[in-house]
């Protein structure tokens, strides 16, 4: 649809873009990101001829586009400027209505049934249908901004060219805007050419993104390949941290501000520990980075209090995550902040300790029950009555900075010391009569401050993996041992 090659343009002795090639297949969903000043706006001027080029060639539909008349052009290809005050008044549908200026012919232009019929329909889709009678100049920035994209469509072009479509949006239209787009990509295979800041939100939408840095493309692929933590920290020259998006397979980029990377957290240790009848509680003076199986806070997050609920033996609930998000809020605690657990074992008989190395420490809390000890390799033996008290939770809290890898490695590693144990106590499956493994209802969580020494592992080769293993193993242990003796006393 669109070739550029050895694009070379920019102002009156000031050349701005240098050799910029790149191609735009149609149907496509292409994002030109970069810092301020590098050149995206020039390039977009470029491509509608707004400016001329020194050197290279843009050619549109296998033409060059000098070669095409104005309202050839408009035909083909319509713009979304960057937002500027409207010192003008027209009506918002007279302002969409000369969009279909590139449709007309010869000198007096007669209004169709058609034109009407495009319009509406555009108008409809942008979400401005409501203002048409209202004056432009006394519509919002976001209402501008639609209303210049229902312009633009109502030209019906085959590839829009947009600058920041979305700086005016709030967080709904950007959304709604940007779904418009792609599903006109999709359905009617308008090709999108669209600058982005926002580089998350061309993650999400865009098929290809250009990347420059002062007139220069520095990568033309698909967003995973260009959103790379190197590349971007090097290009916007800022540090960055990459992530998956929750529920899509696409790169988010995060800001990681600089007061929090100097934070110094205190050691998490049992100074922040309280055990009361009803629950026993961790309470962090700041937020630590979790990965858990708790009934509130599962998954991946930020968490500031960790709470082990004491449960009586035959507590069933149908909805047990909402009656513990209640129970958390009655303590004063807040659920979404909250790693929440629960137990019929008796708290007091939760084993702790503190393990230090010279750069790091570790504090790892269990409570275990094992009326419901399982052997996991006998998977198909039936199995539904629940004894109890019978979970076996285990905490683990790293005074250091863990990657993600270490995260779940370090659940690895604090479940087969778990399972050690299961054998060294002989801890027997009542159902298969087997060496059990656990229990059915084992939860762990693990959290880090996220500051201190890093540890991109913590498998059982590493300091860490064997500081976990160990103490996961003796704490482990001592909990057995205390439920052991309280249930034959
Ligand atoms: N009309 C002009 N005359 C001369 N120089 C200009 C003109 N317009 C822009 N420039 C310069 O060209 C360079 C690139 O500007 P451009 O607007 O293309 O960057 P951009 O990447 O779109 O920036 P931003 O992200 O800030 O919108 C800048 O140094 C800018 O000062």
């Amino acid at each position: 649809m669109l070739n550029v090659k050895n694009l070379t343009a920019g102002y009156e002795a000031k050349p701005i873009l240098k050799n910029v090639s790149f191609d735009v297949k149609k149907g496509e969903f292409f994002g030109i990101a970069g810092p301020n000043g590098c050149g995206k706006t020039t390039l977009l001027k470029s491509l509608t001829h707004l400016i001329k080029k020194e050197n290279g060639e843009i050619i549109l539909d296998g033409k060059p586009i000098e070669k095409y008349s104005a309202k050839d052009f408009a035909k083909k290809a319509a713009v979304l400027p960057q937002m500027s005050p409207q010192t003008f008044s027209y009506t918002v549908k007279e302002t969409v209505a000369l969009g279909r200026y590139a449709h007309k012919r010869g000198l007096f232009h007669t209004w169709t049934e058609h034109d009407e019929q495009i319009v509406q329909s555009v108008m409809e889709q942008t979400g401005v249908r409501h203002l048409e009678s209202a004056q432009i100049s006394e519509c919002s920035g976001g209402e501008q901004q639609r209303i210049f994209l229902a312009q633009a469509l109502a030209q019906e072009p085959e590839i829009l060219l947009l600058d920041e479509p979305t700086n005016h949006l709030d967080l709904s239209f950007q959304k709604e805007l940007m779904d418009l787009l792609k599903q006109w990509t999709l359905e009617r295979k308008l090709t999108v050419i669209s600058i982005f800041h926002d580089l998350n939100l061309a993650s999400l939408y865009c098929d290809r993104i250009l990347l420059m840095e002062n007139g220069e493309v520095m990568a033309v692929d698909a967003p995973k390949k260009v959103l790379k933590e190197e590349l971007i920290e090097e290009v916007y020259n800022t540090s960055i941290q990459k992530q998956a998006h929750p529920s899509v397979a696409k790169p988010q980029m995060l800001l990681v501000p600089e007061y929090i990377e100097k934070n110094q957290s205190p050691e998490i240790n049992d100074s922040f520990l309280t055990i009361g009848e009803s629950h026993l509680v961790i309470q962090s003076p700041m937020p630590l980075k979790t990965l858990s199986s708790g009934v509130t806070g599962a998954g991946l997050g930020w968490h500031r209090s960790f709470m082990i609920r004491r449960v009586p033996p035959e507590y069933s609930h149908l909805n047990y995550q909402e009656e513990m998000a209640n129970y958390l809020i009655e303590n004063d605690f807040d659920p979404m902040e909250t790693v929440g657990f629960m137990t019929a074992v008796n708290l007091e008989d939760a084993a702790y300790h503190l393990y230090r190395a010279s750069a790091f420490s570790v504090f790892i809390l269990v409570t275990a029950g094992t009326a419901n000890a399982i052997d996991a390799s006998k998977h198909e033996d039936f199995r539904d009555e629940y004894l109890s008290p019978g979970t076996i939770n285990t905490w683990i809290f790293v005074n250091g900075k863990l990657s993600e890898e270490a995260f779940i490695q370090g659940i690895v590693t604090a479940t087969e010391a778990k399972v050690k144990v299961m054998q060294d106590e002989e801890i027997i499956d009542p159902t298969t009569g087997t060496t059990a493994t656990g229990t059915s209802t084992d939860s762990i969580s693990i959290a880090a401050t996220q500051s201190g020494e890093e540890h991109p592992f913590a498998g059982t080769m590493t300091a860490l993996g064997q500081m976990i293993s160990r103490g996961v193993y003796e704490c482990t242990r001592k909990a057995v041992h205390n439920y052991r003796k309280r249930i034959s006393n």
